[in-house]
């Protein structure tokens, strides 16, 4: 008999582009399987003009997907990691990480300009709280206006004049067949990619042995190990998704390093360091206890106690990584 599994995706170029591959990579291992893809609207979807915060935070984009699961209407799906909230809901398990893309983000500017020589004041769009402190910290004469929408749309508001450059992740670019649109790909280290990003997440029930059983066949342990720590590290901080948080792991050896910050959404407070660890969710745990030496406690601080007035427009208008892919 032949094997049917019911893939649910987000109808998005970027999610549509993700569940094929991962679906052409599970049938070149199993050429008895079928896999048929379920097009599921989210409400971040639904809702992709309006201010984010107006509509709900992280988990916008996952919760009508998980539901599909959690009813036995599908058997898995295939998000981009770093839109997955801090904590699954129960029933629900990763069971398969598959060899991580390109981590870095990209800026991709009208006239090809560097972040280096994009002229003062030019207008760079990303709606990303995270992006929106990094880029002040490295060129504070930048105008950094709010900008949602996909890949594609975003794209498209460059193309057409709204900014001078955006910020995207490399990896979306990549899946997408856009690699060649990546201006300057920014240094990891410095410019502290979202926790998780440019990995997939293989999302099924817990304990469905069936579908587990066939996903693991994607499993990339080292690529596994790594978003580990940095999912570690953003729980360790108490990182929500109101919070500018980034990270970056790479292996020593055997020794995994991981490279993180915290910062108050408006960008003050910023705080970086450095562990390693054989163990990634020790060396995690441990640059959490660093960072929150140093400081960090007054950054996620700052967000639990917006300042009367309620001048805290950062966090209105930019929001986590999550969402418009
Ligand atoms: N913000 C939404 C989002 N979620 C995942 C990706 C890209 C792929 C990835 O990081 O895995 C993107 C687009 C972007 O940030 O440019």
């Amino acid at each position: 008999m032949q094997e049917t599994l019911v893939l649910a995706t987000r109808r998005s170029a970027l999610a549509l582009a993700q569940s094929r591959a991962v679906r052409a990579a599970l049938l070149a291992r199993f050429p008895d399987l079928r896999i048929e893809l379920k097009e599921v609207v989210t409400e971040g979807d639904r809702l992709l003009d309006r201010p984010l915060a107006e509509v709900g935070g992280k988990g916008l984009f996952v919760k009508a997907i998980e539901a599909e699961l959690l009813a036995g209407r599908a058997d898995f799906a295939v998000h981009s990691f770093k839109d997955l909230p801090a904590e699954l809901p129960p029933g629900l398990a990763v069971v398969a990480v598959p060899p991580r893309e390109a981590v870095e983000d990209v800026l991709v500017s009208r006239r090809g300009e560097s972040l280096a020589t994009l002229p003062r004041g030019a207008r760079v769009g990303t709606s990303s709280l995270r992006r929106a402190v990094l880029l002040r910290r490295l060129r504070p004469d930048l105008e950094v206006v709010p900008l949602r929408g996909n890949v594609d749309t975003r794209l498209r508001k460059l193309e057409a004049g709204e900014v001078d450059a955006v910020i995207l992740a490399r990896a979306g670019l990549v899946r997408l067949g856009l690699a060649d649109r990546a201006g300057e790909v920014l240094d990891p280290r410095v410019f502290l990619p979202a926790i998780a990003q440019g990995a997939l997440a293989l999302e099924a029930r817990e304990g469905d042995r069936r579908v587990g059983g066939i996903l693991r066949a994607l499993d990339d342990p080292p690529s596994a190990a790594r978003v580990l720590a940095e999912r570690a590290f953003l729980r360790a901080v108490g990182g929500n998704c109101h919070v500018p948080i980034g990270a970056y792991t790479w292996w020593e050896g055997e020794i995994l390093a991981i490279k993180g910050f915290v910062a108050a959404p408006d960008g003050t407070s910023y705080v970086e360091a450095e562990a390693r660890g054989k163990d990634p969710e020790e060396a995690a745990r441990a640059l959490a206890e660093t960072l929150l030496a140093r400081g960090a406690a007054r950054a996620l601080a700052g967000w639990a106690n917006p300042a009367p007035g309620g001048q805290d427009s950062a966090s209105s208008a930019f929001r986590p990584d999550t969402g418009g892919a």
